[in-house]
């Protein structure tokens, strides 16, 4: 029986990533196809990753097993499209933000999707993924799109399609937080007399310290907090700046935006 093969379409920063997950869990390299019009950038994969990269898809002659929808969602239905027929048999992972199964099941005439929304820790396979795939997917179906996904970190399977908008404000555009709160840190630490370096050091270690500490903690976070504040003391002068600058509210509301505009994207690119 030939080999299960695994084709990505778009071979862009996601796309490198999951690749690069699924070759370190054995994933043989004749296995896995890229398309990827980018000349550059398909070289890369082929010599840094060692996968066969295809310009377009009249080159394209494996039989394919899954696909990996990796292209921006502005151009996804016109790629979804032309490749539909050819594609046909194959069980369908889309990473795309905002574009609904219902619209990638009419563009591809078939109902074996799964819509998946990672982030880019998984480009060191320190992912998450949220996943959703309607009723008329198998079990097989599932754990085979899971495994994709489950090559660069962990997955977390929702019940309801709007809940990746959800998970999109969440983990999928949840990194750029964290990078942005240790620019805030590296600059503050700037500001009262540290060095860019030890400023960065410090904050990058204590993001990396505290989530450790809350992820084998039984404690909620609100009791993790309290035990580094001491009444009246450091912590609390900071804290409650914090809540007089309603920084939480705002946080929230950034959060909420980021929410709307991934359901907003279904309208603009899922018609
Ligand atoms: N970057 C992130 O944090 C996350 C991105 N996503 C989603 O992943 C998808 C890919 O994002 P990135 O990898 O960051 O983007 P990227 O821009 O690095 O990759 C997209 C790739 O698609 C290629 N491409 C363009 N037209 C094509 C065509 N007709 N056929 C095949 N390939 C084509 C481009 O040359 C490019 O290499 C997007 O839909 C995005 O919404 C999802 C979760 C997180
Ligand atoms: O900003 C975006 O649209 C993508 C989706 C989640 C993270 N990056």
């Amino acid at each position: 029986m030939a080999m299960a093969t695994t084709l990505f379409v778009g071979g862009g920063n996601m796309a490198r990533a999951i690749i690069g997950g699924l070759l370190q869990q054995g994933q043989a390299p004749t296995s896995i196809v890229v398309i990827e019009p980018h000349e550059a950038t398909r070289l890369a994969l082929q010599q840094d990753l060692g996968v066969t990269a295809h310009a377009d898809s009249a080159s394209l002659t494996e039989p394919v097993d899954v696909v990996v929808w990796a292209v921006k969602p502005q151009v996804l239905k016109p790629v979804m499209q032309a490749l539909a027929v050819q594609l046909h048999s194959a069980l369908h992972l889309s990473i795309a933000a905002g574009v609904t199964t219902a619209a990638m099941q009419q563009w591809l005439g078939s109902s074996r999707v799964v819509r998946a929304m990672p982030n880019t820790p998984a480009l060191i396979g320190k992912g998450i993924a949220g996943l959703f795939a309607n009723a008329d997917v198998n079990q097989a179906d599932r754990t085979a799109a899971a495994a994709v996904l489950q090559a660069v970190g962990e997955v977390l399977w929702v019940e309801a399609e709007a809940q990746l908008d959800a998970v999109t404000a969440l983990s999928g555009s949840g990194p750029a937080y964290v990078f942005y709160f240790l620019e805030a840190m590296q600059q503050a630490g700037q500001q009262l007399g540290l060095s860019a370096q030890q400023a960065y050091q410090l904050a990058v270690a204590t993001f990396e310290g505290a989530s450790a500490l809350a992820a084998r903690s039984e404690e909620t976070p609100e009791v993790l907090r309290q035990r580094v504040t001491s009444k009246g003391g450091t912590t609390y002068a900071a804290t409650t700046t914090l809540d007089q600058l309603d920084v939480k509210a705002h946080f929230i509301a950034a959060m909420q935006a980021c929410h709307d505009r991934a359901a907003e994207m279904a309208q603009e690119f899922g018609n």
